[in-house]
């Protein structure tokens, strides 16, 4: 079972503009040191809609050498709003991956009957267990609580990154009574620590890039029951979340990320732009 923080990985870019390949190891390898369980490559925060077939290969290869040298998950992001090409964009991931981060199909609004049939079909096919990304503010598509559970009961489906933006009723409804060997992993950097409160197992949090190791310390904070050093270390990286999404993410992390000589520029691709100044150096002086 997917536990722990999974770092869902920026997309570094070099001075032209090219994915930055040696910057992606050095990144994972430090997330990883600093307490990550596991990378996330090509998710939102990878800015995965802006890469090549080519580049996302890239992506995914760099990862994967980082994960296998330390023997943790890799987890890959597939994106699609039909359940044919999503499929076919499973069954050609490479060996060396252990998961994919699924979005709930976005844009179509096929329902929860369609979402339904989408993850049981993609189930069937997929070379590595699902994870299901819900995320209805990006999707547009709501999925329940009672969905989530018989989605759950696939074998090959093996938990959720849960971002409804805020800890809902549907949340409430999963973490008070979790199907056996599902994971349900938070991914609102901000209200991971009352997600786990609630009893998610951990997060993929595009925050703990930065930080690392208190993210990771959240999570055994909770699990071990030490209340006060969880709700104090929620309250601060609560606040490190708020400022590094003040405007559009990744565009902060980045900044933040460059300015600590992290990563060799802080660049995005259109339609994203670069984080302004304040944000980032807002963000930057927030400590602990
Ligand atoms: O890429 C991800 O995975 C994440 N994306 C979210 C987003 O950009 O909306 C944020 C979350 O921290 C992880």
């Amino acid at each position: 079972m997917l536990t722990g923080i999974h770092v869902p990985l920026i997309t570094p870019f070099d001075a032209a503009g090219a994915v930055a390949v040696d910057a992606i190891e050095k990144l994972g390898r430090h997330v990883l040191d600093e307490g990550a369980s596991g990378l996330v490559a090509l998710g939102t925060t990878g800015e995965v809609a802006a890469l090549d077939q080519d580049e996302r290969a890239r992506v995914i290869e760099a990862c994967a050498r980082v994960c296998a040298e330390r023997e943790v998950p890799l987890t890959v992001g597939v994106t699609g709003n039909d359940t044919r090409g999503t499929a076919a964009a499973l069954r050609a991931l490479p060996s060396g991956v252990s998961a994919a981060l699924v979005t709930v199909p976005y844009f179509l609004r096929p329902g929860e009957r369609g979402v339904i049939a989408h993850f049981e079909a993609l189930a069937e096919e997929s070379p590595v267990p699902l994870v299901i990304y819900h995320i209805p503010y990006r999707t547009g598509q709501a999925v329940s609580a009672a969905t989530l559970r018989r989605l759950a009961a696939h074998p090959n489906i093996a938990g959720v990154k849960y971002a409804t933006g805020g800890v809902d009723q549907d949340a409430v409804d999963l973490l008070g009574d979790v199907p056996e060997g599902f994971a349900v992993l938070g991914g609102d950097d901000a209200v991971i620590s009352p997600m786990l409160a609630l009893g998610a197992v951990g997060g993929i949090l595009a925050s703990a890039h930065l930080e690392t190791r208190s993210f990771a310390d959240l999570v055994t904070a909770w699990h071990t029951r030490d209340v006060a050093r969880a709700r104090d270390l929620g309250r601060r990286l609560a606040r490190l979340s708020a400022a590094l999404f003040a405007e559009p993410n990744p565009t902060v992390i980045k900044g933040v990320l460059h300015a600590r000589g992290l990563i060799p520029t802080p660049d995005v691709r259109l339609p994203l732009v670069p984080a302004s100044q304040e944000a980032v150096t807002r963000a930057a002086s927030i400590r602990l």
